[in-house]
């Protein structure tokens, strides 16, 4: 019997005739259709009519109108960039990195190509980048190298609302980099030939929740547009009462979403960080006596002193059967979209930094927890309808939301002016003469003004010295920027360079736990060291160093678990150090020079730049400022808490209930004389 050869069997390799679209091009069909659905792009073409007529537009639209993803495409699609670059400026670095990276996805290239962001100390960009989200602060710091800011043919300044100190000085500049570049025509574009104009700018401001008119008068008439249209809808809830405890409010609200709504992540806007890990013990506590039947709750933290990539748990979806919860300060409050939340709680409270000039020397910061605007409260329920339909509980009263003011003081009315002041000296501007929307009050830029003279960077006449301008090339408060600067003199640039790259980190780098405060200190009496906490810093990243070189990652973060140290600020410092040493060998300086086990050129160092940050031991035990008059106490978590010690050097002053220094180490009495004669000579 003759059998029949079996017939081969499919390969698994072979190609089908007609090719099915791969998982990508799935991804990327469906984000193009979430575009089109976006309410900015039914006036699609009408705003790219709008941006070429006019050179300054102010653009009004509600949060998650699709305002800062799409117009930045729909300039680079419609040529109006005319192969310049588009950037887009955001107050925070969070909301620059995310929006690059969804902005990149929606073109369809591997972010840091067409797409790109810069943040201070992390950027991710290249010489084919159209599209840069930057944080206000780095475009301000290129003024720098380029006045005129000639590689951008566009800038868009996002959430213009929030006023921030950095996008004040940029709209001051762009002001009048357009009346340069664009020669003398008019915002309507109306004036000399646009030929005669080869590089013109075109200024755009955003906003969910701005005075449209105050922006308008100032570009002497801007065209203002209006988006209609909000993606989806999102409820608003108030409370029948003020809240006293808002940690405990906020708990208990989210435990009746959690148990009364249906699935959907929670993001809860809360001050500040101490709040953010209260909350956190509150609502873990009660997770676990949850029914096993119900979600579970995953909580993911959001501050800014988180290092860069710790907030990505935030961005990924919930595990399957569990609700995210996202506890929040205000960086979450505004451009961006995290994904999966559909509920926000507003605790109606937020920290703001304020600068006080007034007999205090080198100024005192303060941070104090205070009520949100409504503006922020509007930001804040935008978040909740990012995706789909959401809800906002408010933890105060309609009335309360009412009486608040409609928007924030702006920055440059209540923080420090010195680094911003050093910059614009660079660019030979005066902050007293620059067009601004609003002047700051004249104590503080007089106050300015006297820090950086004592540090050196100007003379007796105003004028930037070269050191100042050294200064400024770190991108660093200008006292530690000093502070590098007399290390090269005192032979430790090594040393100084660990310090202050530890210091300038986002994150902290002692972790703190009440319930083990014993452990805590314990763990801390091996890096503490006479001077104070300086050098304790620096035998903490010493040790680090050496177990980084000897034990495997895991060992490493153990080490660090086990001494209450926060890892993430080490990694942090140890990226900001390779920025420092590069700008250090662009100005010349020596990085790898080291003083040994020496402690005195280092304290020298320091002292240079913390030279209005000194203090004197008074007879009662308290501290008495050289320059300002107030009496100030060393902070309980220093490690010069319970010493006295006759002279002190500090890196901050806060006030809670009283006045205190953080960040202290001893310095000899001659050094401060000699300080002063050097003063006196300059
Ligand atoms: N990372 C993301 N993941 C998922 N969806 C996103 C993301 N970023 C943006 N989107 C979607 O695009 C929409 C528009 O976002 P976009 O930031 O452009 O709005 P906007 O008008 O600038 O809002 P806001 O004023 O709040 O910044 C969002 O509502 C959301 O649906």
């Amino acid at each position: 019997m003759k059998t029949r050869k079996p017939l081969p069997k499919k390969q698994n390799n072979a190609l089908p005739l007609v090719s099915s679209p791969s998982i990508a091009s799935l991804k990327h069909i469906a984000l193009q259709e979430q575009r089109s659905k976006l309410p900015i792009a039914k006036g699609k073409d009408a705003l790219i009519r709008e941006f070429q007529e006019h050179d300054v537009t102010v653009l009004l639209g509600e949060t998650g109108s699709g305002k800062t993803t799409q117009i930045p495409q729909y300039l680079l699609e419609s040529g109006i960039a005319r192969g310049g670059m588009i950037a887009v400026t955001q107050p925070r670095k969070v909301a620059a990195t995310s929006l690059a990276i969804r902005v990149a996805a929606e073109q369809n290239v591997t972010l840091g190509t067409s797409v790109g962001y810069s943040v201070r100390f992390d950027e991710r960009f290249s010489s084919e980048t159209r599209i840069k989200y930057m944080t206000d602060g780095m475009i301000v710091r290129e003024l720098m190298s380029d006045p005129l800011l000639s590689k951008y043919s566009v800038v868009i300044v996002d959430e213009a609302h929030e006023r921030s100190l950095r996008t004040d000085l940029l709209i001051a500049n762009l002001k009048t980099i357009q009346r340069q570049r664009n020669g003398f025509r008019d915002v309507k574009g109306k004036g000399k030939d646009k030929a005669d104009a080869p590089n013109p700018l075109k200024i755009i401001i955003m906003s969910a929740t701005l005075d449209a008119e105050k922006f308008g008068q100032f570009f002497s008439g801007a065209k203002i547009l209006y988006v209609q249209g909000r993606q989806h809808p999102v409820k608003i809830y108030h409370s029948s009462q003020g809240q006293i405890d808002y940690v405990d409010a906020a708990m208990r609200t989210f435990y009746q979403i959690h148990t009364d709504y249906p699935p959907g992540d929670v993001l809860i806007f809360l001050p500040g960080q101490e709040d953010i890990e209260s909350l956190e013990r509150t609502i873990e506590m009660y997770a676990k006596q949850l029914p096993q039947d119900s979600l579970s709750v995953l909580i993911c933290p959001m501050y800014a002193a988180q290092a860069a990539g710790q907030n990505s748990k935030v961005f990924l979806p919930a595990p399957p059967k569990t609700r995210k919860c996202i506890l929040a300060t205000n960086i979450a409050e505004t451009s961006i979209t995290i994904p999966g939340v559909k509920y926000v709680i507003d605790t109606g409270k937020c920290k703001e930094k304020r600068y006080l000039a007034r007999n205090t020397g080198g100024g005192l910061d303060t941070l104090l927890t205070r009520d949100i605007t409504q503006s922020s409260a509007m930001q804040r329920a935008g978040r909740a309808g990012r995706e789909g339909s959401g809800h906002c509980f408010r933890l105060y009263t309609e009335n309360a939301f009412k009486a608040m003011p409609l928007s924030a003081e702006p920055e440059i009315m209540r923080c420090s002016l010195s680094s911003s002041l050093l910059q614009l000296k660079c660019i030979g501007q005066d902050l007293e003469k620059l067009e601004l929307m609003d002047q700051p009050a004249e104590e503080s830029m007089k106050s300015s003004l006297i820090v950086l003279f004592l540090l050196g960077a100007l003379n007796r006449e105003k004028e930037i010295t070269a050191v100042g301008r050294q200064m400024a090339s770190f991108p660093l408060e200008p006292v530690y920027g000093r502070a590098i600067i007399a290390s090269k003199d005192y032979d430790c640039v090594h040393e100084v360079l660990d310090i202050v790259s530890v210091l300038s980190a986002s994150s902290k780098l002692f972790v703190e736990s009440f319930e083990q405060r014993d452990a805590v200190s314990e763990a801390r009496k091996k890096f503490r060291h006479v001077c104070g906490d300086h050098l304790t810093i620096l035998n903490v990243v010493k040790a680090y160093q050496e177990i980084a070189q000897s034990e495997g990652k895991s060992d490493r973060k153990e080490w660090c678990r086990r001494h209450f140290l926060n890892e993430r600020a080490l990694l942090e410092a140890s990226d900001i150090r390779d920025q420092l040493r590069q700008t250090c060998q662009r100005l010349g300086i020596d990085h790898s020079i080291s003083c040994g086990d020496k402690e005195d050129p280092i304290i020298f160092s320091l002292g240079h730049g913390l030279a209005m940050n000194i203090a004197l031991l008074q007879p009662d035990g308290t501290y008495k400022q050289t320059i300002g008059q107030s009496i100030v106490k060393i902070h309980p978590s220093s490690a010069l808490c319970d010493k006295k010690t006759p002279a002190i050097i500090y890196d901050e002053l806060v006030y809670t209930n009283q006045i205190y220094a953080r960040g202290v180490s001893r310095i000899p009495k001659s050094f401060i004389i000699t300080l002063g004669a050097l003063k006196q000579q300059s």
